[in-house]
């Protein structure tokens, strides 16, 4: 820690107070984390690391920053979406556990809730820009949707064709956004981004839609460093995307509108880990709901999980609720939104805002954007129907409420940190590859988490465990096993 440094950019200094009293709430609702914490303390195994980080500032994040340097790491921190950050979250994190806000002693972290686009690639850029590095940048990324990862990538990438493709070449207006970064980064023969990832040992990918661009990268043979794809550790995507987004979907829901969703009609597009848990998170409420799928074996288990299965032609002018889950693109488009019922919500969870076709909506003549609350627009056609979109199709369990609660979250960060402590300290074990967590620890992790909800392990018997070909203590499936 460096006296009085601003080597940050937060919304508001002054809510760091608030935000050290939920992070210690929280620290309380992530036993495997905080188990971890305690156990690795002592052998400082992430000493020497420097880790980027790009991955939504809220409370439990925070959890994770301060896990990551009690063993032993220091950090830089940027949110990896424009509307999830919790401010006063990041604010505790910049003031830190011993500082004040006179005297801010904690982690340098880019991150506000509402950033632009601009903005938003101006803090992923500092996050990974480390000015006492002898690289000018991290050692370790530790990423959620692959941004952080994507920068580095094509900044190499770019360094070495010796030119920056010009930004009015850009398919997108984030797109465009990069080009600019880029452009303006990659002066004649800095090598600022060939030097920055030099000594990158590896990634750690939270998410699905960021795990398919690393498998697409080592596909491509362009993956720089080794990646450890935390999502499908079992203890994170089968229970945060599932039972994380079966608390947070309709937490956003409500705290966007407010509606009744008993009785109402819910369309859930995609039946995989989350589609699952938003599914029954709609039902729950007294929803009915119908599911989209283009895979039989996911449809299938939508059917036999008692949902009608049909196509958003099908339902499009009946259903009340609308919720993509994909991780593809253009689930929903303008022309679809144009048949919706008045007052229709539509929402994505998915992990980019691409399921929703935003700029179609905004090039429909005579529509008009209407902002009832921040996260909150309404959008009215010229024949007066109007829908409301949360959070301008960009995940709204945090945009438009908090995300997942701790407890689930201490899952997937605790799944985290064993994969940097895994990258960090065995670089011989990983050369440049996609990987996933090994079984013992992903069966430790959920170990680590049934205490606290009163959970009673049986012990196999050595002829029970020879018996199925199992160790007394594990692992106690094949890797192909299906959870
Ligand atoms: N918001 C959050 O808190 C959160 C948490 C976890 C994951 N995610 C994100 O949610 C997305 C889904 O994650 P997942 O783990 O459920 O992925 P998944 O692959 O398990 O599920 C996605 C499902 O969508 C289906 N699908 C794909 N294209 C479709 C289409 N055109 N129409 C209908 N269905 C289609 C697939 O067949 C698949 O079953 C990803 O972008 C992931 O990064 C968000
Ligand atoms: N509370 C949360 N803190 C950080 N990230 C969160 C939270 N809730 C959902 N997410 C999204 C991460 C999730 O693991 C994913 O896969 O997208």
């Amino acid at each position: 820690t460096v006296e009085n440094r601003q080597d940050f950019k937060v919304a508001d200094l002054s809510l760091a107070e608030f935000g050290r009293k939920e992070i210690t709430l929280a620290e309380h609702e992530m036993p495997g984390l905080m188990a971890i914490r305690k156990e690795y303390a002592q052998a400082q195994p992430l000493a020497g690391a420097r880790v980027t980080g790009s991955l939504h500032m809220t409370v439990q994040t925070a959890v994770l920053i301060e896990t990551l340097v009690a063993l032993g790491a220091q950090v830089r921190w940027a949110s990896c979406n424009i509307f999830s950050t919790q401010d006063h979250a990041a604010a505790a994190i910049a003031v830190g556990p011993n500082g004040t806000v006179d005297n801010p002693q904690g982690v340098p972290v880019f991150a506000w809730k509402g950033e632009t686009l601009e903005e938003y690639w101006w803090c992923t850029e500092q996050a990974l820009t480390w000015p006492d590095s002898p690289t000018g940048g991290p050692n370790m990324i530790l990423d959620d949707g692959g941004d952080a990862t994507l920068l580095v990538h094509k900044g190499v990438e770019y360094e070495k064709d010796g030119k920056v493709p010009s930004p009015d070449t850009a398919e997108s207006d984030e797109h465009r956004v990069i080009l600019e970064l880029l452009t303006r980064t990659i002066t004649d023969g800095s090598q600022k981004w060939t030097q920055l990832a030099s000594e990158i040992r590896g990634v750690t990918e939270e998410t699905t839609t960021g795990v398919h661009r690393l498998y697409e990268m080592q596909r491509d043979g362009v993956l720089l460093f080794p990646a450890i794809n935390v999502n499908d550790a079992v203890t994170k995507s089968k229970f945060d995307n599932k039972y994380g987004c079966r608390h947070s979907l309709i937490d956003g829901i409500n705290r966007a509108t407010d509606v009744l969703i008993g009785g109402k009609t819910a369309v859930v597009f995609g039946y995989g880990d989350v589609g699952k848990g938003c599914a029954e998170s709609l039902r729950g409420q007294g929803a009915r709901v119908i599911v989209t799928e283009i895979d039989p074996i996911c449809a299938l288990q939508a059917a036999m999980d008692g949902y009608q299965v049909a196509t958003l032609e099908d339902v499009v002018d009946k259903a009340d609720i609308f919720i993509t889950t994909t991780g593809n693109k253009d689930i929903i488009m303008a022309a679809d939104m144009a048949k919706m019922k008045h007052q229709a919500i539509v929402g994505n969870i998915g992990h980019f805002d691409n399921e929703i076709d935003m700029a179609g909506l905004a090039k429909i003549p005579g529509i008009v954007k209407d902002e009832v609350k921040p996260q909150v627009h309404t959008w009215t056609f010229p024949d007066g129907k109007v829908i409301i979109v949360l959070s301008e199709g960009r995940l709204l369990n945090l945009g438009n409420a908090t995300g997942h609660p701790s407890f689930v979250m201490s899952n997937s960060f605790a799944d985290q940190t064993l994969a940097q402590i895994e990258l960090f300290t065995k670089p011989d074990e990983y050369p440049t590859g996609v990987y996933v967590l090994p079984k013992h620890l992903d069966e430790k992790v959920a170990r680590l988490h049934l205490d606290a909800l009163g959970v009673k392990l049986t012990t196999l018997r050595p002829e029970q465990a020879e018996y199925i070909g199992v160790k007394v203590d594990g692992p106690f499936k094949p890797d192909h096993y299906r959870y």
